[in-house]
């Protein structure tokens, strides 16, 4: 497969904010570009394409009245795109790394990969679990589902996209750096048997413990792995600009010891970006902070 060290890199942005509340996470795919990572990654001898930005339509209302999930059609029509040319890149042998826009990119980037990669590993780094579906979600906010319709549950508009039976298994998932966890997310995580590693994990066992354990599961049994890093992941101190923060995260060394292992293990096959928001940093740090973390996952050191 298109392991990492293949040094064909497609870069992909997706300006989508209508999986969140806060306006203007759709200027993330910019900001990242704008804090160099073409010429990063370029330094370190990959072939960089910058496909550009998957077509968005421009979000209206912020609240589409009466809808339960907020701006489905567009979610699913962006998502259905993105799925589309994430096959397409893989099928060339290119390793997609996508650029977000609002966790719910997750879904059309999985989905393509998923039609190259039957077994799929995905380490889903975050604050939270993105495990709502219609039944439990408070926000409505489809950022929120993004991990349970990757693994076939959630609206069937969702779950469709790229076919119904493209999907992740549980024992394949690891989420790390978990500390807000909505009440029927509890119960889903339970059921389902995903393994978390939550913030008193990191805290008790350190990064290092918690990564070898993390990539044992997601690369045993599969054909590769899938890099879902959610930018609130971090402790928002290190990473200020995400519409959703929570305090307590993951520091910058955490992070990129975390990325320095997924190197060293050579098994991703696609990584994704998201949730940085712009109107909300301070003074771009959150997209330079990306920057830095997507150095690292493509073996950036520091000697
Ligand atoms: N990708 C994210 N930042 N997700 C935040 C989700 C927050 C909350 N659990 C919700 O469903 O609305
Ligand atoms: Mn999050
Ligand atoms: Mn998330």
């Amino acid at each position: 497969m298109n392991a990492v060290k293949n040094n064909k890199i497609s870069m992909i942005g997706v300006p989508l904010q209508h999986g969140a509340d806060r306006i203007g996470v759709d200027m993330g795919p910019s900001a990242i570009r704008g804090s160099n990572v073409q010429h990063r990654l370029e330094a370190l001898g990959y072939q960089i394409q910058d496909l550009g930005d998957i077509h968005v339509n421009k979000m209206i209302e912020a609240y589409a009245a009466g809808e339960k999930l907020k701006h489905l059609k567009e979610i699913r029509n962006v998502n259905s795109r993105l799925c589309q040319v994430i096959a397409d890149e893989i099928g060339k042998g290119q390793f997609p790394l996508v650029l977000g826009g609002d966790h719910s990119i997750a879904i059309g980037t999985i989905k393509g990969v998923l039609q190259h990669v039957n077994k799929l590993g995905v380490i889903w780094f975050d604050a939270h679990t993105d495990v709502n579906t219609e039944e439990t979600t408070f926000s409505g906010n489809i950022h929120g589902m993004s991990l349970a319709v990757a693994l076939g549950y959630g609206h069937q508009e969702l779950v469709s996209i790229g076919g119904i039976d493209k999907k992740i298994r549980s024992e394949n998932v690891v989420i790390i750096g978990a500390r807000s966890i909505d009440q029927g997310e509890r119960k889903f995580l339970k059921e389902k048997g995903i393994r978390v590693f939550t913030m008193h994990d990191i805290d008790r066992n350190g990064m290092k413990q918690v990564m070898e354990e993390a990539l044992e599961i997601v690369t045993n049994g599969t054909d590769g792995v899938h890099l879902s890093l959610d930018l609130d992941g971090m402790d928002p101190d290190d990473a200020p600009g995400v519409g959703t923060p929570v305090s307590g995260g993951m520091s910058y060394r955490e992070s990129h010891l975390a990325m320095e292992m997924l190197y060293e293990r050579d098994c991703l096959v696609s990584a994704e970006f998201v949730e940085v928001n712009p109107m909300l940093d301070q003074h771009n740090k959150t997209a330079r902070t990306a920057v830095e973390l997507i150095g690292s996952v493509f073996g950036e050191r520091i000697l």
